[in-house]
């Protein structure tokens, strides 16, 4: 009876390693094998056992002090595509143009991956992860919210925010107070996002942790998404059953770390939609009350247009996702220019000389507090060389190097490249924007490439948005708060170096900066 058990739990154990090594090794290895040698030198393989290019990020990190050093020195006229393992799948990633536009042009035959317990959770009915007739109704209902002419509304909230944070920055009567360039950013595009989602400040939306501390829902959730993230590391039963049962894994035995997780996620969105509940019996009461910001839209919808479709959750769900989706990447944008304007003193006067021409057309006063003021939406469209910085900082240092992978739920050609259902794809849109026959000298931060048609663009060369249906939606409200940041930043300091610190870049939750305290800050008189 014992020899039978015995026998039994040994064969159960050779079993399941048999699996794992077939799901994680073989299948992957053929997998890749047979690519590379129908594709030749059109595609690179990577090949690392469960972790895919998470490994040769980390080790160009270890190596060069930046995860994507590889990327940048890849360039070969035939490359057209990466293959590499994606834990126990195989991934395809576009890097010739081309194939990256017919891939994302063809968006409907794929659906984005669910990486994390977290990502699911939080933003599983939002237009993130939603497809088809759903994706093509969120995106025309919050389409309208952010077009250009409604965007631009919230300029003076988003004016006032910039104020309020950089403006109380304390120099501690010094100037060598490092300053943490994206962080403090992202101070500003956090509270943005709350702000034109909400209408109201953010300092009154928080939640107690399993600590019993106080902390805002929206410093909560980014602390969430990292810890998700971060699960397998340290609770491998939950790695396993992974590896076995992707998405659906958190249903069956779960662990302790995966249960205080997912009761972190409930308290976040429990937070939200108290919030949702109470302005929702607001507007019941007396729709007069309405303002213009995102939940007053989506509640206004469903109490006087009856609009059954849209549910608490999709409002929740979507406030989640476009604090997630806009909050660091927006920060890191506006960060990284602060970083090369440091860097770069010359670019950084005259970037300053011609925000100071254009607002000393509109007001004799010197005081930055007054340029400032009288800094409108209209000055935004002229500055050209702010423009061409933010864009130079986003070729060089893209929030987003790739996009979601995503998974093909069809068999599916993109070019000549074969894609077969349940194949991950991706595209590396920072393959192109370092590719020396695109952009001359691509290491150089030079932002006048972009006013003097110095070089030939072509659309699908420079992608930081991503492109097709399912590019950024936020992508002219990121382009407005980084603008606006820089005015108040250049009318108020000069940005100095911190050439203490080493410049490291990471791929993170974004890419960017591994350490942040790159520059100083020194108060000007104008
Ligand atoms: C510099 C700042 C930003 C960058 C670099 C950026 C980049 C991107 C990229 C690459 C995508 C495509 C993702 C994919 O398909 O997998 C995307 C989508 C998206 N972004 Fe942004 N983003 C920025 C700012 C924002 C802001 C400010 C918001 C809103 C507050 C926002 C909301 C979204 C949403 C909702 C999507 C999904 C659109 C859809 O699937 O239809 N983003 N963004």
């Amino acid at each position: 009876m014992i020899g039978t058990l015995f026998y039994s739990i040994l064969g159960i154990i050779i079993l399941t390693f048999l699996v794992l090594l077939y799901k994680l090794v073989f299948y992957p290895k053929l997998r890749l094998a047979a690519i590379k040698s129908k594709y030749g030198d059109k595609v690179k393989t990577y090949f690392y056992v469960g972790e895919g290019l998470l490994a040769e990020y980390r080790n160009n990190l270890l190596k060069y002090n930046d995860s994507v050093y590889f990327m940048r020195n890849l360039h070969q006229k035939n490359l057209k595509a990466l293959a590499f393992n994606f834990s126990t799948k195989v991934c395809i990633s576009f890097l010739d143009p081309m194939l990256i536009k017919q891939f994302h042009q063809n968006h409907d035959a794929f659906k984005k991956v669910d990486v994390s317990m977290a990502i699911t959770y939080l933003f599983g009915d939002s237009i993130i992860f939603a497809r088809g007739k759903q994706w093509q109704r969120q995106r025309q209902f919050l389409g309208k919210s952010f077009h250009f002419e409604e965007i631009k509304n919230y300029l003076p909230q988003i004016k006032q925010i910039s104020e309020n944070v950089f403006g109380n920055i304390n120099l501690n009567g010094s100037e060598n107070e490092e300053i943490c360039a994206v962080q403090i950013c992202q101070k500003v595009t956090s509270e943005v996002v709350f702000q034109i989602f909400f209408g109201s400040t953010s300092q009154n939306l928080v939640i107690t942790t399993q600590k019993g501390h106080q902390i805002k829902v929206a410093e909560e959730l980014i602390s969430a998404i990292v810890d998700s993230m971060q699960i397998f590391e340290t609770d491998k039963i939950a790695l396993l059953k992974w590896i076995f049962l992707e998405k659906n894994s958190t249903k069956y035995f779960t662990t302790k770390s995966e249960k205080q997780l997912k009761d972190r996620l409930i308290a976040i969105k429990q937070a939200c939609l108290n919030v949702i509940k109470k302005r929702n019996d607001q507007l019941s009461q007396d729709i007069s009350l309405v303002k213009q910001n995102f939940l007053d839209l989506y509640l206004i919808e469903m109490i006087t247009n009856q609009n059954t479709q849209i549910t608490y959750e999709e409002i929740i769900d979507n406030y989640l996702t476009l604090f997630f989706a806009g909050t660091d990447t927006t920060g890191n944008m506006t960060g990284v220019a602060l970083y090369y304007l440091s860097v770069n003193p010359q670019i950084q006067e005259q970037a300053r000389d011609e925000i100071l021409q254009k607002l000393s057309q509109k007001t004799a006063s010197k005081d930055p507090k007054y340029l400032f003021d009288s800094f409108s939406f209209d000055d935004l469209a002229s500055l050209n060389l702010l423009n061409s910085i933010l864009k130079e900082s986003l070729r060089l240092i893209p929030p987003a190097i790739d996009v979601f992978p995503r998974e093909a739920v069809q068999d599916i050609k993109i070019g000549e490249f074969e894609i077969k259902k349940g194949d991950i794809v991706t595209s590396h849109f920072i393959y192109n924007q370092s590719n020396n026959e695109i952009f001359s000298n691509p290491d150089i931060f030079d932002p006048q490439r972009w006013m003097n048609g110095k070089e030939q663009q072509n659309a699908y060369n420079f992608t930081p948005f991503s492109l097709g249906p399912r590019n950024c939606i936020g992508q002219h409200l990121a382009m407005i708060e980084g603008k606006c940041m820089l005015v108040y930043i250049l009318l108020n300091y000069q940005i100095l170096p911190n050439t203490n610190q080493q410049l490291i870049r990471e791929n993170n939750l974004v890419y960017g900066f591994k350490k942040d305290n790159l520059i100083f800050f020194k108060k000007i008189i104008l």
